[in-house]
């Protein structure tokens, strides 16, 4: 996959690109909404025998229109979003630069300098896609913008099984503030994913029979609730099963001292990784968080964790 990043106003003239079909969307955690738009791109592309291509923004446009200066946080961060495309079996990516110059184009504007103007024969989207200035165009409107230049096919709303909601990426935040890891990896379409480095704790992990691997986060990700989840680590190409603490370990900290840590403890694994680049995949939630009044409660509600997440792994 080629992989193309392009910055408000562009000088990419049509002759640069094969004809395109184009999927349209910011495509945060790539969900089973999403893949069934960038799948339907690549189909049409291969019917119409032209090369695909997927359209996604970055930052997230709401660093750019929201009025909150909060440091944003990402399902899928840039270089994963990327990667998980690129397996869907997409030609092309184009990655715009969402400054404020660019989120202000009219809709005709948008249509014109980067669909028409990048080569694109026939565009997919979601049903509820809009572009342009304050988000005028909507698939109603594209076939006015597109003046017979391009197609387009809209693709209709996913909804979860269970609830009835559409797939979305707010609903994949909210369930990650919930801590809903297994109602993730069912929108996800995979386990909710994070890459990390292996990092030096306070070793009292080792100490009380249970030596974690303390992760730094290598990106921008979105974490799940603070808590003890069932989760597999990947290192060195192996997955092996664990339970993950993320959270401020009140049992040992002052109540004023607000880093959070994400630890995981392996089964069977007993070798030094420090250093070590990891992935972790999220599988269920187990327990809140506690402060326990001794190091022998914690250790026996550990224990219990551990049997939990093995019995999960077990049915599972
Ligand atoms: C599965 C698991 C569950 C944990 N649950 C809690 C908890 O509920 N409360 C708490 O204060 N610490 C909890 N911890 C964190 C331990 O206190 C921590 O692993 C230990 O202090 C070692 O920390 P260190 O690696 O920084 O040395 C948990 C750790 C694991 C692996
Ligand atoms: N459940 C779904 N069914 C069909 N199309 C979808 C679905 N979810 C998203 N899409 C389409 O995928 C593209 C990318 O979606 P986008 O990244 O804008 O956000 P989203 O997943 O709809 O979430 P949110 O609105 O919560 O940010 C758009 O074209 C959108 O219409």
């Amino acid at each position: 996959m080629k992989v193309i990043t392009v910055h408000h106003p562009h000088s990419i003239s049509k002759n640069d690109f094969p004809p395109l079909v184009l999927a349209l969307g910011y495509f945060d955690g790539v969900h089973k909404g999403h893949q069934r738009v960038i799948r339907a791109a690549v189909e049409e592309a291969k019917e119409q025998d032209v090369s695909s291509a997927v359209m996604t923004f970055d930052p997230h446009p709401s660093v750019v229109l929201g009025h909150k200066h909060k440091h944003i946080h990402y399902i899928t961060p840039l270089e994963d979003k990327k990667e998980i495309i690129k397996e869907l079996g997409v030609d092309y990516l184009f990655i715009v630069r969402f400054t404020s110059e660019f989120a202000n184009l009219t809709p005709q504007d948008f249509v014109d300098q980067y669909i028409i103007g990048l080569n694109v024969r026939h565009v997919v989207a979601g049903y509820d896609y809009s572009y342009g200035r304050m988000g005028k165009g909507t698939m109603e409107t594209l076939p006015f913008h597109s003046r017979d230049m391009f197609g387009s096919t809209t693709v209709s709303k996913l909804t979860d099984a269970d609830l009835d909601l559409k797939v979305s990426s707010s609903l994949i935040r909210e369930n990650l503030k919930e801590g809903d890891v297994s109602r993730v990896k069912n929108l996800l379409g995979r386990p909710f994913k994070m890459k990390g480095t292996v990092i030096h704790g306070d070793k009292r992990g080792r100490k009380i029979g249970f030596p974690t691997a303390n992760i730094e986060l290598s990106d921008d990700y979105l974490t799940p609730k603070v808590g003890v989840y069932a989760v597999r680590m990947k290192i060195h190409d192996k997955w092996f099963d664990g339970v993950c603490n993320i959270g401020y370990k009140p049992t040992f900290k002052n109540p004023d001292d607000y880093s959070l840590t994400i630890e995981v403890h392996l089964f069977d694994f007993h070798t030094s990784i420090y250093g070590e680049e990891v992935f972790i995949e999220w599988y269920d939630r187990i327990r809140d968080e506690q402060k326990f009044s001794g190091i022998e409660e914690l250790i026996s509600q550990i224990q219990k964790d551990k049997d939990q997440a093995i019995d999960y792994f077990t049915k599972n």
